[in-house]
């Protein structure tokens, strides 16, 4: 097993790339790695890379060529293959539909709240043999949507902090009364894939947050189609480099840290543990070498 690197050391910042981001350009000393996991196949491998003096990781979500589901998707597979390639935060790129008339396609949020109606997935690396009940009250890294913010606005990205993201579970989109149903619940954004994924990177001590990148308005608003595949493709394809841009330009910023994430991802699992130690399973314990071995 690889050796797995403690948050406290230089920063390798995970990009993970959702619809239309397959490959992360831009990078310097590229090379696409296998990375194996107790939990099973990741999406793909790793592209691994650095900008500047930053390390990278890039991890496309569906697999290069969108060969997977969200449902399909290995998400615990995915945040340990990368804890074990040794990142410490991950973004994600994410596309997702608008609740709102404000948040237009082309709009980046920074969302800082989820709402999980996902149903068909593994949502934790925990469970008998050693049980684990980390908060998830803050969902997001408020460091990484500072730097977000900030990168965003540098670069003169349409973006808004804050906003709840619904996670469906899909692949169809919702019915105009699910749609209605969320906005009256004040949720901004809908998406697929960013549960479990954010809970299971809080699990694995790594600071998380998405950049949900608004490509339609679901079905809900009298004066535009109803989302489709084609016009999501179409404004993510706008918007490429608005991504890339906002990527380059945080790594950097991110790449400064020197200590633990001072809003606490990298100590989750300081009083998340709950199973005496005398009855913890050594199978369970083994495959979260990487997940929880700062605190096993
Ligand atoms: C291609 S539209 C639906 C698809 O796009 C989003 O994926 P991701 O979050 O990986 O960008 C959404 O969640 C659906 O999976
Ligand atoms: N309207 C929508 N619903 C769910 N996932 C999406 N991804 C992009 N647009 C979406």
């Amino acid at each position: 097993m690889e050796d797995v690197k403690l948050p406290e050391e230089k920063p390798v910042i995970g990009i993970i790339g959702g619809s239309g981001v397959y490959d992360l350009e831009g990078l310097e000393d590229t090379r696409w790695e296998t990375v194996t996991s107790p939990f099973g196949a990741p999406s793909d491998q790793i592209l691994r890379g650095r900008l500047g003096e930053v390390e990278m990781v890039f991890l496309p979500r569906h697999g290069r060529g969108h060969r997977l589901a969200p449902s399909e998707i290995n998400y615990r597979a995915n945040i340990d293959a990368l804890k074990r390639a040794g990142v410490t935060e991950i973004v994600s790129v994410s596309a997702c539909g608008s609740f709102e008339e404000r948040l237009a396609p082309g709009t980046f949020v920074i969302v800082d709240q989820f709402i999980d109606r996902t149903f068909a997935r593994e949502k934790s690396f925990f469970g008998t043999g050693l049980v684990a009940h980390v908060s998830m009250a803050d969902p997001v890294c408020s460091r990484l949507g500072d730097a977000l913010e900030g990168a965003a606005a540098a670069k003169g990205i349409p973006v808004v902090r804050g906003g709840t993201y619904l996670a469906m579970e899909g692949p169809q989109f919702s019915s105009r009364a699910e749609s209605e149903l969320y906005r009256s619940w004040n949720c901004q954004v809908i998406g697929m894939t960013n549960m479990p994924e954010a809970k299971l990177a809080r699990e694995a001590e790594l600071c998380y947050a998405t950049v949900a990148m608004v490509t339609d308005y679901d079905c809900w608003h009298p004066d535009h189609e109803n989302v489709d595949v084609s016009a999501v493709i179409r404004v993510l394809t706008g918007n490429a480099e608005n991504a890339r841009s906002l990527v380059r330009h945080v790594a950097p910023v991110l790449g400064q840290r020197r200590e633990a994430c001072a809003a606490g991802c990298h100590h989750a699992l300081d009083n998340a543990l709950i199973t005496a130690p005398e009855v913890r399973d050594p199978e369970v314990l083994a495959r979260l070498d990487a997940v929880a071995g700062r605190v096993l």
